[in-house]
């Protein structure tokens, strides 16, 4: 069997939880080729982001032709992209390259606060990526902006979204429901016709830096090796649990999550 390839369009966490670095580690995990296409770095660590240092449009074009012409990627995820013309470019290239699975993470807002994308950007992620998602993993917050409505806080609310989330033209929508507050952590996924919960115990602890980022990487490294979108969401969700279940309280702030726990998991 040809090795699955997947590349993630990130920006650099320097602090190794969130971003081009949980998204290696979980393609990994998962048994694909990981590659990356830098957008920004950023300074951070458990406290929070310290700085935002954008990639020239030319040093992010350099870097996607060179893995598109030549490589190719079984499946793209894309997280912080920052700013409306980071996103266009991005879009047209996964066009030009006819990219088939493309999983789209709209990082907006670090779990610190700090500003991922700009506010401008919210348009063109809307108007350019949406479309040619295969699948969106937006948060609450994520899909609240989104919609232009306020965040969800019942499941009923959240079921809404996912239907309404998907008339902006992805193929499949999985609406993570990490911060509903209290109760078990739901995810939906809808498909166009069905919604399918996917449930667990909402586990007590602070460290959760790039879960969500961890999350999306998982999907797409499961549909680069083919699978349906309904087990690459649920394997997803084995992974970030596990990944939760056994964070790392490293640094003084949100640690990050465990990316070797699932296969630790299955190798007991
Ligand atoms: N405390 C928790 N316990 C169990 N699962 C969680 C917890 N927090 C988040 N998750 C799960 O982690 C994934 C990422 O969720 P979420 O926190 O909503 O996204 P983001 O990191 O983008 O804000 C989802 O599958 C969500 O259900
Ligand atoms: C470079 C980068 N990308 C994304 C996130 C979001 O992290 P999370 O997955 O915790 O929402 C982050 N903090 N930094």
């Amino acid at each position: 069997m040809p090795i699955a390839k997947a590349l993630t369009i990130a920006g650099s966490d320097s602090g190794g939880g969130a971003g081009i670095q949980a998204d290696l580690k979980t393609f990994q995990e998962l048994d694909a080729f990981g590659m990356s296409v830098i957008t920004a770095l950023t300074a951070q660590n458990t406290l929070g982001v310290h700085g935002v240092f954008p990639q020239t449009l030319e040093a992010i074009e350099a870097q996607l032709e060179a893995v598109l012409s030549d490589i190719g990627a079984d499946a793209v995820k894309t997280g912080m992209l920052f700013s409306p013309e980071i996103i266009s470019l991005v879009a047209q290239k996964l066009t030009e390259y006819k990219v088939s699975n493309i999983v789209v993470d709209p990082v907006m807002i670090a779990k610190g606060g700090a500003s991922l994308l700009q506010e401008e950007a919210i348009r063109a992620l809307i108007d350019d990526l949406l479309p040619i998602a295969t699948v969106i993993t937006p948060n609450l917050p994520e899909a609240a902006k989104i919609l232009g409505i306020e965040e969800m806080k019942t499941l009923d609310e959240m079921k809404e979204a996912a239907i309404n989330l998907h008339k902006l033209g992805p193929k499949y929508v999985v609406l993570k429901g990490g911060h509903l507050m209290n109760g078990p952590a739901i995810d939906l996924l809808f498909d166009g016709e069905t919604i399918y919960e996917l449930r667990t115990e909402r586990i007590e602890t602070t460290h959760t830096h790039g879960t969500g980022c961890t999350f999306a990487a998982a999907i797409a490294a499961e549909l680069a090796k083919g699978s349906s979108i309904k087990s690459a969401v649920e394997t997803a969700k084995a992974f970030i649990t596990a990944a939760i279940t056994s964070s790392l309280a490293i640094g003084g702030g949100i640690g990050p999550t465990n990316h070797s726990a699932y296969r630790r998991l299955r190798e007991e």
